[in-house]
């Protein structure tokens, strides 16, 4: 009755390091030919591109599955030369090692399948049977920037996340190092002291393992940090202020007695870094009252900080529901903390937010 989801976890880690590799070529290269979608967010060729090559692994081995993926392949219908920048990227990323790049179907036919792969990621999605989501580079402001990004993908079953995956070619392989958005001058990372995946099966734990071109190097169990004093932690928020509230996180942080600054990062690093204990708390507070949160942008952090001794919850306290469609729309705002100051943190915000409102 019970599954481990032994494959579904080795697919989704191969697929994040196949589609991160692929990110990284684009990251190192000027010419990232970024195109503004309709909510005049921008989208470049490496999100389609990713999104292609994780959709191909999942259709290799999961054909019944449906997917929810944040790109869609309309605009590159009628814009060929994206098309074929793309395509020049897909066709040339493929994993070192032979027996991976195997499982995970091998090369894609041609540009015409790999549209048709970009825009399988349509699902409605829902509250039953087997659905990826997949965020093919989240954070692609950071991206732009030279900042954090994320590869993420996670397995829900019946609206609930079994399986998580986050690729962060831009954070510290060591677990330990101390928590900073700067990725630093060594923007080739040639003493491959960058790149971790992180991943997570639902009651299994939480771990990391360097990033890599080939088979899986080994993973290591990650817990977040237990917080003894809260003027000591710190909060871990998006570098953008149009998505998360800056001003009322400053007036929380004061309730909680924390001097420390936060620590603005892009993407679901946040997850990730609080997950093994480099950072504390996760703080992301709406603003506006219309923005619904993406699934595939909470999927799998949520599962890995709950695995690493987590507790994930939006600003009311209900846990994530990712069982209502493509967007967290029953949900407002997202607090992650360790599951021992979740409820100090929680109060403290809605203490803030109850006088904004008021
Ligand atoms: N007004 C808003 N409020 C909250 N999140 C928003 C937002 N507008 C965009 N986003 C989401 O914020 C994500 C980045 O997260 P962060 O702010 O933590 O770096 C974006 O993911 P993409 O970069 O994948 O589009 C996007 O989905
Ligand atoms: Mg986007
Ligand atoms: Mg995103
Ligand atoms: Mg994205």
């Amino acid at each position: 009755m019970s599954s481990s989801f032994a494959k579904e976890l080795e697919v989704a880690q191969l697929a994040v390091q196949r589609a991160t590799i692929l990110t990284k070529r684009v990251f190192h290269n000027s010419a990232k030919g970024t195109v503004s979608k309709d909510d005049a967010s921008p989208v470049t060729v490496g999100d389609f591109g990713a999104q292609a090559l994780i959709i191909a692994a999942l259709q290799a081995n999961f054909p019944g599955d449906k997917i929810v993926a944040e790109e869609e392949s309309d605009t590159l219908r009628s814009n060929a030369a994206l098309r074929d920048q793309i395509w020049d990227l897909v066709r040339t990323t493929a994993l070192d090692d032979a027996a991976a790049e195997a499982l995970l179907g091998g090369a894609v036919k041609d540009a015409d399948a790999m549209l048709d792969l970009i825009g399988l990621g349509n699902s409605k999605g829902g509250a039953s049977g087997r659905i990826w989501a997949i965020d093919p580079i989240d954070g692609t402001k950071g991206f732009l920037r030279g900042g954090q990004y994320a590869v993420c993908l996670a397995l829900m079953v019946d609206g609930d996340v079994k399986v998580g995956v986050l690729g962060c070619p831009n954070l510290p392989v060591d677990d330990a190092a101390p928590l900073t958005a700067d990725i630093g001058t060594d923007q080739t990372d040639e003493g491959g002291s960058r790149g971790v995946i992180f991943s997570a099966v639902l009651g299994q734990g939480a771990s990391s393992r360097p990033l890599g071109t080939g088979a899986l190097a080994e993973g290591k169990p990650i817990a977040m940090k237990p917080i003894t004093e809260m003027a000591a932690a710190s909060f871990c928020e998006s570098v953008e202020a149009g998505h998360s509230n800056q001003g009322e996180s400053a007036q929380i942080a004061q309730k909680l007695g924390i001097t420390r600054p936060s620590v603005r990062m892009d993407s679901q690093a946040k997850y990730g870094s609080i997950a093994r204990g480099a950072g504390d708390i996760y703080l992301r507070l709406p603003t506006s009252k219309t923005y619904q949160e993406k699934i595939w942008d909470h999927a799998a952090g949520d599962l890995i900080v709950r695995e690493a001794g987590g507790q994930v919850t939006d600003t009311t306290g209900s846990r994530l529901d990712f069982s209502v469609g493509r967007t967290l729309a029953a949900n407002r705002g997202v607090i992650a903390a360790p599951a021992a100051v979740h409820g100090q943190v929680l109060k403290a915000v809605q203490e803030v937010l109850g006088q904004a409102a008021s």
